[in-house]
């Protein structure tokens, strides 16, 4: 016998269909008298021992508790139901018995073409077509102005035809937008449609590809039939490599699917060129991929994807507009200087500029304020890239000197060498993973030379060397800075021929996303050894040179990294202040600058 204690809410005689119960500990969830009349099963959950209000206790309305205690009736406990493994279990097992018949199923009609199963859920998945006529015009995209002119002449096709026709004018129905993730391509394309005034489709290429096969030829048909019903219109596939990798590459099996899907993309477009052209059916398929060299070659024959646009990561003026546009509905301060942003966020993406911006005014909101400062910018692009500020770490003071050495000896490098890019931005409180850092504002060039080269190298393997020629210890700080030497050392050999492996390309396939006609895919194990090689002189020269550099200037390091370690960041200002013997006023008497703006102080101060 359970130890059952029922608490009447009121009189006795009341209607059980209220009661409060505690059983040994467990909440009761709900009573059922069983139908011999002389049990009651009580259902629950564990709780703290607490009493708990039961809420109906069902079938009889008229059954009262002093009835029940007058009758005797047993309590039995059940534990709740459907919450055990084995329930859960069994019910995953039936799932997949299903999944698998249902796959059985589609796979005896494979050959999909009629098959109306296949095609109701090729249709069914026609919502994720979103056809709207798009606001978005070619003045809310920047940095990318070759695309946008070679886009800007199918904008001209969609909105008067009939002047190309008359010339006999063949236009590309395909073009494929080229280019890193978050470069706007998306954006791109519903410009285009929104420049046209058409309707714009957007599918994923992944949306194609089901476990089914049938199902994504059946809806790229559905597609097609949706577009021919709406145009002139404009159809934007995402990740179309998806759906587009070469055919008979990629996982053994299983590839059914995709290449029926492909070829169904293959006959729609080819169907283009016939009649229905003829009828003024005009339909733009822009496809968006960051890896053209993995694409199967059918698609990009004459006819289908045979135009490629470039979508490439904006320069510093293309960030700057990009920033502009990003702004127009946020109330900038008079301060913010949008072109030095633009410098600072070397290789930043139109989408990550927006978040940057959109970072910046929930800093801005969360200090009350009614404008969006430059200090706002700087510290949300810091925690975009680096996270956000953790004072609370407790540093031993050992590592936060040592920290300070490193990140000194990058920006001292950095000062003294004439090609490399300046820091702007010191500092030892920790971020994310990191426990200081030292940011740079490059500058912006079309090529970098060899020399400059050398330098940032230099400078991204001083930070190690500081802490050697310092402190006669090293951490485990460096491993990045390795990492990206390294790569920036093995490019140089490999595609730049700036070593004595000679003037060959020897990058491996696919190493950038853009990369067009074939490559050399190997080399010989001498040539293999002799980048090896290569790679490993330059990072030991140019640590060797970051090490000497540095013992020459000891002083300045130990002086920076005490200014640092008092101040905790220093701007690139303050640190050619002290470069050059000058002392920077004590914390707290500077006179208050006016908000946004940097540390107005001058270099002469000494
Ligand atoms: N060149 C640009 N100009 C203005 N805004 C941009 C630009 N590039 C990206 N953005 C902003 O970033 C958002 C995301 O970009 P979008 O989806 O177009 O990139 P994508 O190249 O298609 O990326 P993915 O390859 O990841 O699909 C856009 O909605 C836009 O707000
Ligand atoms: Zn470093």
């Amino acid at each position: 016998m359970l130890g059952l204690t029922l608490l009447s809410p009121g009189p006795k005689e009341m209607p059980l269909s209220e009661f409060t119960a505690q059983l040994d500990g467990r909440r009761v969830e709900t009573a059922v008298l069983r139908p011999d009349g002389d049990t009651l099963e009580l259902h629950g959950l564990l709780v703290g021992g607490k009493p708990y209000q039961t809420r109906t206790l069902p079938g009889d309305p008229a059954l009262t508790f002093s009835e029940l205690q007058r009758r005797g009736v047993k309590v039995a406990y059940r534990p709740p139901s459907g919450t055990s493994w084995l329930t859960v279990l069994s019910w995953m097992l039936s799932l997949l018995l299903i999944g698998v018949l249902l796959y059985m199923l589609f796979r005896s009609r494979q050959m999909g073409n009629g098959d109306p199963a296949a095609q109701a859920f090729g249709k069914s998945r026609a919502s994720v077509v979103n056809i709207d006529r798009v606001g978005v015009t070619f003045a809310d995209v920047a940095g990318c102005e070759e695309a946008k002119a070679d886009l800007q002449e199918v904008v001209d096709f969609l909105r008067q035809p009939d002047k190309y026709r008359a010339l006999g004018a063949r236009i590309p129905h395909g073009l494929l937008l080229v280019g890193p993730p978050g470069s706007g391509k998306t954006l791109l394309a519903k410009a285009v449609a929104g420049e046209a005034g058409v309707p714009y489709f957007a599918i994923s290429g992944s949306d194609f590809v089901e476990m089914f096969v049938g199902v994504g030829a059946a809806r790229v048909r559905d597609l097609f039939e949706q577009a021919r019903k709406a145009a002139p219109c404009i159809i934007f596939m995402d990740e179309i490599d998806a759906v587009g990798r070469k055919r008979g590459t990629g996982m053994q099996g299983g590839n059914d699917e995709r290449e029926q899907t492909l070829n169904q993309l293959l006959v729609e477009m080819d169907g283009f060129r016939g009649e229905a052209a003829a009828e003024g059916q005009d339909i733009i398929i822009l496809a968006a991929t960051n890896r053209p060299d993995v694409l199967d070659a059918a698609l990009l024959r004459p006819g289908r994807f045979d135009r490629q646009v470039v979508v490439d990561a904006p320069d510093a003026a293309g960030r700057e507009r990009i920033l502009r546009i990003h702004s127009r509905t946020k109330p900038l301060d008079p301060g913010v200087d949008l072109a030095l942003i633009a410098r600072r966020t070397a290789g930043m993406v139109g989408a990550d500029l927006e978040n940057l911006l959109n970072e910046a005014a929930l800093l801005a909101a969360r200090s009350e304020r009614h404008r969006i400062l430059m200090s706002d910018i700087d510290e949300a692009r810091d925690r975009v890239l680096m996270g956000p500020e953790r004072r609370s770490l407790v540093i031993e003071e050992a590592d936060r000197r040592i920290t300070a050495y490193h990140e000194v000896g990058h920006a001292l490098a950095a000062q003294l060498l004439p090609h490399a890019d300046k820091a702007h931005k010191l500092t030892v409180v920790p971020r994310g993973r990191a426990l200081g850092a030292a940011l740079y504002t490059p500058e912006d060039r079309l090529h970098l030379s060899r020399s400059a080269m050398l330098d940032q190298l230099c400078v991204a393997l001083a930070g190690h060397a500081a802490e050697q020629v310092a402190v006669g210890e090293v951490t485990t700080g460096a491993a990045n800075d390795f990492q990206q030497a390294t790569a920036l050392a093995r490019r140089m050999v490999t595609e730049w021929g700036m070593s004595e492996v000679g003037p060959l390309a020897l990058a491996e396939e696919g190493s950038t996303y853009l990369s067009y006609g074939p490559q050399p895919s190997s080399y010989s194990d001498q040539t293999a050894e002799a980048i090896d090689r290569a790679v490993t002189d330059l990072l030991n020269s140019q640590y060797r040179r970051a090490a000497d550099l540095l013992t020459e200037h000891i002083h300045l390091l130990h002086r920076l990294t005490d200014v640092l370690l008092a101040r905790e960041s220093l701007s690139g200002e303050e640190l050619a202040v002290v470069m050059q013997g000058g002392t920077l006023p004590v914390l707290g008497t500077a006179p208050a600058k006016p908000p946004g703006v940097l540390p107005q102080l001058k270099p002469e101060l000494a």
